[in-house]
C-alpha cells in the first residue's frame, strides 16, 4: 500500500427528498494501492456513498475528492480513471463476451489495434480467454461477474469501485474472484473499493474496512485494529491434546490465562491476555499429553461489527 491519497471524503451527508438520510457525516480516505471494504447490511447507505464517489449523485453536505477531482464537477475526468461495476451488471445476452467488451471500449475512443489488446488482456487476467467468444446467456453467474471485472479493466483504472461483487456467488466462486482482487492489485497496483454485506468472506481481502450502520461509520481500520479496539488485546486459543484428564485444571493456572472453555474431549478453547502458544505448548508436554493441534482464533469482523454496532447504539 502507498502513502498517496487517491480518494477522500470529508463529512459526507446524503439526504433524500422523502427525508431519508441515507449518509450522515462520513469521513474517510484512500490510499493508492489498498483494498479498503465498505462493509454494512442492507440499507445502510452504501450504494448512496458511492454514487456520490462517482458523481453521479449530488452531496447534501461535505466534499468528496477522487484524484485531485470533484466527480460531481468534473464526472468525466473522474470517469476516465474510475471502473465502476455496479451489483446489478447488464450484458446483452445474446453478443458474445468479445463483442460486449468492445462495445465498451468504442465508447473510449480507442483504435482497433489498442481495443483488441486490451480486451484480450483483461479477459485473459480474468482466465475467460477460452469462453470468450461464447454468447454471455451461456455464462455462469460466477463468470458474469468476472466478466464485468474484465470490462472494467479495459478502461485500465487507477481505481475499481464494485458494489456488492460477490452477491450470490458460491463460496467457492466468492474466493476466486477474491483471489482474483488481490492478484490485480498485486500486479497493476490498482486501489479498491468494494462495499458488501457478507462481512466475513470479504474481511480476508481488505485491508482496512469502513463499518457501517444507518449511514454513519461506526468503525474504521484494519480488520485486527477493530478487533483490539472492540475486544482489546486477549486471544482466544484453540487447543486439543490427548492423554490428561484434567489437563483443563492445569492450564488455568498458568499466567496470562483469563479463562478456559472445555469444548469436547481433548479440546480447549484458551482465553489469554496475549499470544502464549508457546507456553501452553510446553505445559502440555511437560504434562505428558500429546499436543494435536494449537490455533489462534480471532473475532470474525461479524462479530466486530455487532459489538461495534451495540456501543454505537449505546452512545
Ligand atoms: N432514490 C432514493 N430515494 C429515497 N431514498 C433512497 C433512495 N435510494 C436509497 N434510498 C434510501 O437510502 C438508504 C440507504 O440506501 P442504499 O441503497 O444506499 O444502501 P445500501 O447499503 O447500498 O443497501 P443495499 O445493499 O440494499 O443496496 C435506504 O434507507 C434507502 O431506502
Amino acid at each position: 500500500m502507498g502513502n498517496e491519497i487517491v480518494l477522500s471524503v470529508s463529512h459526507l451527508s446524503k439526504q433524500y427528498r422523502k427525508g431519508v438520510k441515507a449518509v450522515d457525516d462520513l469521513s474517510f480516505s484512500l490510499k493508492e494501492g489498498e483494498i479498503f471494504g465498505l462493509l454494512g447490511p442492507n440499507g445502510s447507505g452504501k450504494t448512496t456513498t458511492i454514487l456520490m464517489l462517482l458523481g453521479l449523485l449530488e452531496s447534501t453536505e461535505g466534499t468528496v475528492e477522487v484524484l485531485g477531482h470533484n466527480p460531481f464537477r468534473t464526472p468525466l475526468v473522474v470517469k476516465r480513471q474510475v471502473g465502476y461495476m455496479p451489483d446489478a451488471i447488464g450484458f446483452y445476452e445474446y453478443m458474445t463476451a468479445y463483442e460486449n467488451l468492445d462495445y465498451t471500449a468504442r465508447f473510449l475512443g480507442l483504435d482497433a489495434n489498442e481495443r483488441e489488446k486490451r480486451i484480450k488482456a483483461s479477459i485473459a487476467k480474468m482466465r475467460l480467454t477460452d469462453r470468450m467468444h461464447d454468447k454471455v446467456k451461456t455464462y455462469s453467474h460466477g463468470m458474469k461477474r468476472r466478466l464485468g471485472l474484465a470490462e472494467l479493466l479495459v478502461k485500465e483504472p487507477r481505481i475499481a469501485i464494485l458494489d456488492e461483487p460477490t452477491q450470490g456467488l458460491d463460496p467457492q466462486s466468492i474466493r476466486e474472484f477474491l483471489s482474483l482482487i488481490t492478484s490485480l492489485r498485486d500486479s497493476e497496483g490498482m486501489t479498491f473499493l468494494l462495499s458488501s454485506h457478507q462481512l466475513d468472506e470479504v474481511q480476508s481481502v481488505c485491508d482496512r474496512v469502513g463499518l457501517f450502520s444507518r449511514g454513519k461509520l461506526i468503525s474504521f481500520g484494519s480488520v485486527d485494529a477493530l478487533g483490539e479496539e472492540h475486544f482489546g488485546k486477549e486471544v482466544l486459543i484453540d487447543l486439543q491434546a490427548e492423554g490428561k484428564d484434567d489437563l483443563e485444571l492445569l492450564l488455568k493456572k498458568q499466567k496470562g490465562v483469563i479463562g478456559v472453555d472445555r469444548q469436547g474431549d481433548n479440546h480447549y478453547l484458551v482465553t489469554a491476555s496475549e499470544d502464549i502458544r508457546p507456553i501452553l505448548a510446553q505445559q502440555v508436554f511437560s504434562a505428558g499429553c500429546n499436543l494435536t493441534s494449537l490455533e489462534m482464533k480471532k473475532h470474525s469482523l461479524n462479530e466486530i461489527y455487532q459489538l461495534a454496532y451495540k456501543e454505537a447504539s449505546n452512545e
